[in-house]
């Protein structure tokens, strides 16, 4: 039985994909061999020993200590897109809460009821201080074209706007679901120097930390109005807040509030709404829990993060998964330690990525804890399992 541990409210959609003959879920293991996790933060979280998968339910691992599951041979996946149409729709609205003072005309109406008057009565003089550009023929700038930039540029065409986008690491995938009419530039600054509207849609990681930051904000138009529903770190708040007091900035909506940045004028705060709809929670719970499970019950590994994609049909009677560095002579390695015992291999593949790799091995005839712990002890193995059909 695979003990499946919850760190967040995960959909009921999600968890009955995982057979409960085979998997218990709960909160509150301390032997888990899963863990079914969203935004909570892991990093300081002690892994037991049986831990072998992470499926964070959700695009951004930020909040999972990636390199510290490599080292312990713990699968890291992701569920890419399965949120992506619901953050691009409050992309949408985030535009239009940038571009007309919604969030400011909504608190006004609310307290002039509450002063006492009538509301019906002052709205037409009152209104005047929340009016806001359309987005219709304005130019849209976005900082990474993957699955949600991807929908955000497509959309934003249809309701009339020009688009720029910018990723140095576009994939063919991505590339293809883009629209022939946005303009794909070669630099940041190319889009910062265009865009009435700037969105951000990057992972947050060491190298795009700030990527909205002083220099790449004096980039832009005066104006500007931006919108970050990725991560808070990847917008400098006391660039962007110096920015919006000096006006280059007409107004930021974060999905990222802080207590600073909801006291300051001209920033919306919203509490990371990007991916909540039922439809988002449903679709990434279900995605990954059939990671995890495949990954548990086959060793197949589909959309990890920090291991290689490897999908191996079963042959033979057992199989041997095996985590280990990307150096030479691992593989000859185990396959070594195989032959010596005169077990024949039915089918293996490897496959790598960066400095990990990981070798499925499928054989004929069982082989014993023996020849598991030979393979442990080869240099660069992290971890080892043994599956049986
Ligand atoms: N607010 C929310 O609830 C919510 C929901 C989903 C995702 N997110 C955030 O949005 C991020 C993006 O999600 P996604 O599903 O589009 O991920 P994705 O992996 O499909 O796309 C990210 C894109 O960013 C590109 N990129 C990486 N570094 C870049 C750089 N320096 N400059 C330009 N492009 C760069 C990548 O090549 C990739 O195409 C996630 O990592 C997560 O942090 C937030
Ligand atoms: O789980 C959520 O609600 C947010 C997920 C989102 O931040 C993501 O990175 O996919």
């Amino acid at each position: 039985m695979f003990h499946i541990k919850t760190m967040n409210k995960i959909s009921a959609l999600g968890l009955a994909e995982l057979p409960r003959d085979r998997f218990a879920v709960a909160d509150d293991f301390d032997d888990e061999d899963g863990i079914l996790v969203r935004s909570a933060k892991l990093h300081d979280y002690e892994f037991p020993t049986e831990l072998r998968a992470i499926a964070r339910a959700g695009a951004g691992t930020n909040n999972i200590p990636i390199g510290r599951c490599s080292e312990a041979g713990i699968v890291v996946f992701n569920t890419p897109g399965a949120n992506a149409n619901a953050v691009k729709e409050l992309v949408l609205c985030a535009m239009l809460i940038a571009s007309r003072d919604i969030a400011g005309g909504l608190q006004w109406v609310k307290n002039q009821a509450a002063s006492g008057v009538e509301v019906s009565e002052v709205v037409e003089k009152g209104k005047a201080a929340f009016v806001g550009p359309e987005i219709y023929k304005k130019t849209l700038g976005i900082i990474g074209l993957g699955a949600i930039g991807a929908l955000v540029g497509n959309v934003a065409l249809s309701m009339g706007m020009e688009v720029y986008g910018y990723d140095p690491y576009l994939s063919v995938a991505n590339a293809l679901r883009l629209d022939r009419h946005i303009h794909v530039v070669k630099s940041a600054q190319e889009v910062y120097q265009h865009a009435d509207y700037l969105t951000i849609h990057v992972p947050y990681n060491d190298a795009t930390k700030d990527t909205i930051d002083t220099a790449a904000l004096a980039q832009m138009k005066d104006g500007v109005r931006i919108i970050n529903l990725a991560r808070g770190e990847l917008v400098n708040d006391d660039a962007i807040l110096a920015a919006i007091a000096g006006g280059k900035v007409a107004r930021y909506v974060t999905d990222f509030p802080t207590n600073r940045l909801v006291q300051a004028e001209g920033v919306v705060c919203l509490p990371h709404l990007g991916a909540s709809t039922p439809e988002s929670e449903d679709n990434c719970a279900v995605m990954a829990a059939q990671e995890l499970q495949d990954y548990l019950e086959n060793g197949n590994i589909m959309n990890s993060v920090n291991l290689p994609t490897l999908v191996q049909e079963w042959s033979g009677t057992a199989r041997i998964c095996v985590i280990h560095r990307n150096i030479p002579g691992t593989i000859a390695s185990i396959t070594k330690v195989l032959s010596d015992q005169k077990v024949n291999v039915e089918n293996m593949t490897n496959k790598s990525k960066g400095e990990y790799a990981y070798t499925v091995v499928d054989i004929a005839t069982q082989v014993s804890d023996a020849e598991l712990d030979a393979i442990r002890g080869i240099e660069g193995v992290l971890r080892v399992r043994y599956l049986t059909h």
